[in-house]
């Protein structure tokens, strides 16, 4: 049976990669999809963007929806401050799979919890099952039709506080109209674009922060 293409970009880490050492996987990873395979990781470009609003938040708890491969999961884990964590939610068993081991090879395991399942079903349980009181940070880049109604789920499921910081990636390409729309006409946020291009091509893509009022 042949491999997936998920499959490749962990196989190229752990053949390229220093294990320990998140920088380089994620530029082995950056490596390969710009110049074997092209895949949905934020990139590096647009990751740069995730590493300042993530340093400017300096979260103690993350929440990141669409783990794919782990890259975006590497990247802010490597970041965090002691004794902070990031939680991260991915509802395809393959990528899971590819991730958690993406995850180990960086060394960032013990920062990171990875959730198997659907965005919906587990923002309700973040409070009870996974002991979060609200929300540093969250990192939205799961099913663009998703954006809305899950920051919808979690106000409703009050787990953001004044200040929390949201973060959107492929605001342009796929493109998420309804979420912009959402929360540039919502007082309780505070918005920002920030223009980029998506990864690994010469294409126009924007990620959005919106800083929660409270
Ligand atoms: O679809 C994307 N990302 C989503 C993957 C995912 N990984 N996990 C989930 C999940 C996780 C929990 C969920 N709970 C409910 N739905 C869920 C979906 N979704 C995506 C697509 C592109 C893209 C651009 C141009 C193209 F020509 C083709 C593609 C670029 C990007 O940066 C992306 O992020
Ligand atoms: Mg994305």
């Amino acid at each position: 049976m042949n491999q997936s293409k998920e499959q490749r970009i962990l196989n190229f880490v752990l053949q390229n990669a220093v294990r320990g050492d998140p920088c380089s996987v994620l530029d082995t990873i950056d490596k390969y999809c710009s110049q074997k395979e092209w895949a949905m990781n934020v990139g590096n470009e647009k990751g740069l963007i995730l590493d300042k609003t993530v340093e400017e938040a300096n979260p103690s708890v993350a929440l990141e929806l669409g783990t794919y491969c782990g890259y975006s999961a590497v990247r802010i884990a490597r970041l965090l401050k002691a004794g902070a964590h990031l939680l991260t939610v991915e509802f395809n068993p393959e990528f899971a799979a590819i991730a958690k081991q993406m995850i180990e090879f960086a060394g960032v395991q013990d920062k990171v919890k990875l959730l198997e399942g659907p965005s919906e079903e587990i923002i309700p349980q973040l409070k009870k099952k996974y002991e979060v009181d609200t929300l540093d940070f969250v990192f939205l880049d799961h099913w663009k039709d998703r954006y809305t109604p899950d920051t919808i789920l979690l106000q409703e499921c009050n787990l953001l506080r004044k200040g929390s910081v949201l973060l959107a990636d492929n605001v342009i390409v796929p493109g998420a109209p309804e979420f912009l729309n959402y929360i540039r006409n919502n007082p309780h946020f505070q918005c920002t674009n920030y223009p980029s291009r998506l990864e690994y091509m010469k294409v126009e893509d924007a990620m959005e922060k919106a800083v929660f009022l409270g």
